[in-house]
């Protein structure tokens, strides 16, 4: 991990500062390689517990733990330069107690070089925020779908469909912003409830689902790159399917082993000849 902060590097402060100067571009990103790809052209990069889904095959993010949120977010940051990296605290390591919650987000801080954190919640989690970001911890409310409330919410549905809910999430995220919060992430939300919670705050929404009034945009990088098809979010554009291509280099790979093709010469140690 670098212990000197680097000067080049986006800081919460700055996602903070980003709001009504043109959209944010954010994705998410598990391990190094992915990181450094996306590195030049992201402001952020969020670790996302959806790793959980599209990584290790669960069919849900609650079995994440904080570490394996721990291992990735590190690896994450040894592949970012310049982005801002924020990590998703996964299910159960936040909603115990507000002690519980910044124990647990200090060490993703401080076993990873992240310089935030991410927390799925409501008005329950207000409190809780304040409590992380009075103590030094960039704190990015997750609100609108929350994938770890699946159980509670019916599965994976759009939110704000109505007045009442349209309403509640502007309180909401009125709320982390009052509390310190330096970003807010909206997930799977109408247009018009995105447009009245991005408007309502002074800090940007960055949406995902939740259309182009937000401040910014993040997409699961596995989906955009057709790497992860167990199921399709309607939000999550595929500009372009690396499956097929993959799948094209193992056939390839397969059919060269089999008829002897590879290893070619420039492949081998080849043997030295003995002196006779
Ligand atoms: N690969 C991947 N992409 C994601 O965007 C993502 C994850 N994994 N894992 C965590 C959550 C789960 N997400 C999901 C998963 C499924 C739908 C989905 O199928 N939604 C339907 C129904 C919407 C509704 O009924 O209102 C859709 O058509 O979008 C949405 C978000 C978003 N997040
Ligand atoms: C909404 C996205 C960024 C997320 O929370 C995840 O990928 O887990
Ligand atoms: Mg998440």
């Amino acid at each position: 991990m670098s212990t000197h902060t680097s000067s080049q590097k986006i800081t919460t402060s700055k996602i903070q500062a980003m709001k009504g100067r043109g959209s944010i571009v954010s994705l998410t990103a598990y391990t190094k390689p992915m990181a450094e790809l996306m590195d030049p052209f992201v402001d952020l990069i969020i670790v996302g517990d959806s790793t959980g889904m599209v990584a290790y095959g669960y069919d849900s993010t609650l079995p994440v733990t904080l570490d394996m949120m721990i291992n990735h977010g590190a690896a994450v940051v040894r592949g970012s330069q310049k982005a801002c990296v924020v990590i998703d605290m996964p299910y159960g390591s936040y909603q115990e107690s507000k002690e519980l919650a910044f124990r647990n987000a200090a060490r993703l801080l401080t076993e990873t070089g992240a310089q935030g954190i991410k927390v799925e919640g409501g008005l329950e989690l207000v409190e809780t925020v304040e409590f992380l970001v009075s103590r030094g911890i960039p704190v990015m409310p997750h609100i609108g779908l929350r994938p770890q409330h699946a159980n509670t919410m019916g599965g994976f549905k759009a939110q704000g469909r109505d007045e009442a809910a349209a309403k509640r999430l502007v309180e909401e995220a009125q709320a982390f912003e009052s509390v310190g919060a330096f970003s807010v992430l909206i997930e799977g939300v109408f247009e018009a409830a995105a447009r009245r919670v991005t408007q309502s705050l002074t800090i940007p929404a960055i949406g995902i689902g939740a259309s182009p009034e937000c401040d910014g945009q993040v997409l699961v990088t596995e989906d955009i790159l057709g790497l992860f098809s167990d199921y399709t979010p309607k939000f999550a554009k595929k500009y372009v399917d690396l499956s097929a291509q993959i799948k094209d280099v193992f056939a390839l790979y397969e059919r060269e082993v089999r008829a002897g093709e590879f290893p070619a010469e420039e492949h081998c140690f080849g043997i030295k000849k003995q002196p006779t």
